[in-house]
């Protein structure tokens, strides 16, 4: 029980509530983001859960609407591995809502196979680092106009050992499916930096979480992490423990002096050297402006 408790710790203590209020949570159709969603939904907000997948979207929106009494739950497809699903999935949203209060990319693969998104991105990097920067540059007019309003980007403690290797960050030269997951990691930190500097004075603040080692499908790709995370499964978090750092990243009232920083187990956390590292984090916004086609400013 004492291993358990410590494996297990921050709750988000935040009784506030979000009547009027509008979040888009990313890959929220299970696993940390479902539970987010979930608890945003409990307060009042209007959420969207942008999925992949719609159908299983659908099922769990339906879930949370009767769970929580809250019908403000939609669905919306958003595959972060094509960028023009992408834009579609902001087109539709900037077309149907005034406001947008909460962004949490939280999606996320771990350990895939060498693969490509469909615009020749390695998948872990296109994923986790570039289809989340590519929506929240398109959300980011509306995120500021609905001010104040929060970005959280859901890292990992994994991005100690992740590397920004300019050379080759399509992972041509080399490749190893674990590092490749650090290194998109690390890129959520460095990406989440450079934005809060960018948007200083803007209102719109954001913040990067480890929310902690969690019993979800992320394990998927890897038949050694789903042996770990079974054999571990009574001390690691549920996803509704996982949840919580997100929230209190998105909830806590007050934090904006904390603009940019890191959070594990809702509270300030140290990154690695890297990730402070302001010339890797600028210098990775400018590059992923350019493979993306957004103009570098
Ligand atoms: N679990 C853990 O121990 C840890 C998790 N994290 C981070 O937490 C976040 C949530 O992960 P977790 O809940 O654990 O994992 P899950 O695998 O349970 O959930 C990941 C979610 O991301 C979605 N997703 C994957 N690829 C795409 C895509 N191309 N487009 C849109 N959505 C996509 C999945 O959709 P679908 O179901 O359709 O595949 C799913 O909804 C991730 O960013 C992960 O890196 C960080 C540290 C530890
Ligand atoms: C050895 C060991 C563990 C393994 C931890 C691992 C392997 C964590 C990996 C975390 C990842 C990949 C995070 C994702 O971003 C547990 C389960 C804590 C239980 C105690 C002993």
């Amino acid at each position: 029980p004492q291993i358990r408790k410590m494996l297990s710790s921050g709750v988000c203590t935040s009784t506030v509530q979000l009547p009027g209020k509008v979040a888009v949570v990313t890959g929220a159709n299970t696993g940390i983001g479902k539970e987010t969603a979930k608890e945003l939904a409990q307060r009042g907000a209007r959420v969207y859960l942008a999925c992949r997948d719609v159908q299983k979207g659908e099922l769990v929106a339906r879930e949370i609407q009767i769970m929580t009494g809250n019908q403000q739950v939609l669905v919306r497809k958003l595959d972060l591995a094509d960028t023009k699903s992408i834009r579609a999935f902001a087109k539709g949203f900037l077309a149907e809502e005034k406001h947008l209060h909460i962004l949490i990319n939280n999606a996320g693969v771990m350990m895939c196979p060498y693969s490509k998104t469909a615009d020749g991105f390695e998948m872990h990097i296109g994923v986790n680092h570039l289809g989340h920067f590519l929506l929240t540059h398109l959300l980011l007019e509306k995120l500021k106009e609905s001010a104040p309003s929060r970005v959280v980007n859901v890292s990992s403690l994994a991005h100690h050992l992740g590397r920004i290797h300019f050379h080759n960050l399509q992972g041509e030269k080399f490749y190893h499916a674990g590092l490749a997951y650090c290194h998109s990691k690390l890129a959520n930190i460095l990406f989440t930096q450079e934005l809060a500097r960018r948007l200083k004075g803007s209102g719109v603040t954001t913040y990067s979480v480890h929310p902690g080692t969690v019993n979800s499908e992320l394990v998927r790709h890897s038949y050694l992490m789903r042996w770990i995370w079974w054999l571990f499964s009574f001390f690691i978090k549920t996803s509704q423990q996982g949840a919580q750092t997100s929230l209190y990243c998105a909830l806590t009232e007050g934090l904006e002096v904390l603009n940019g920083n890191h959070f594990s187990d809702c509270h300030v956390a140290w990154v690695s050297a890297q990730a402070r590292n302001e010339t890797v984090a600028r210098r990775l916004w400018d590059v992923s402006c350019d493979l993306l086609g957004i103009p570098v400013d």
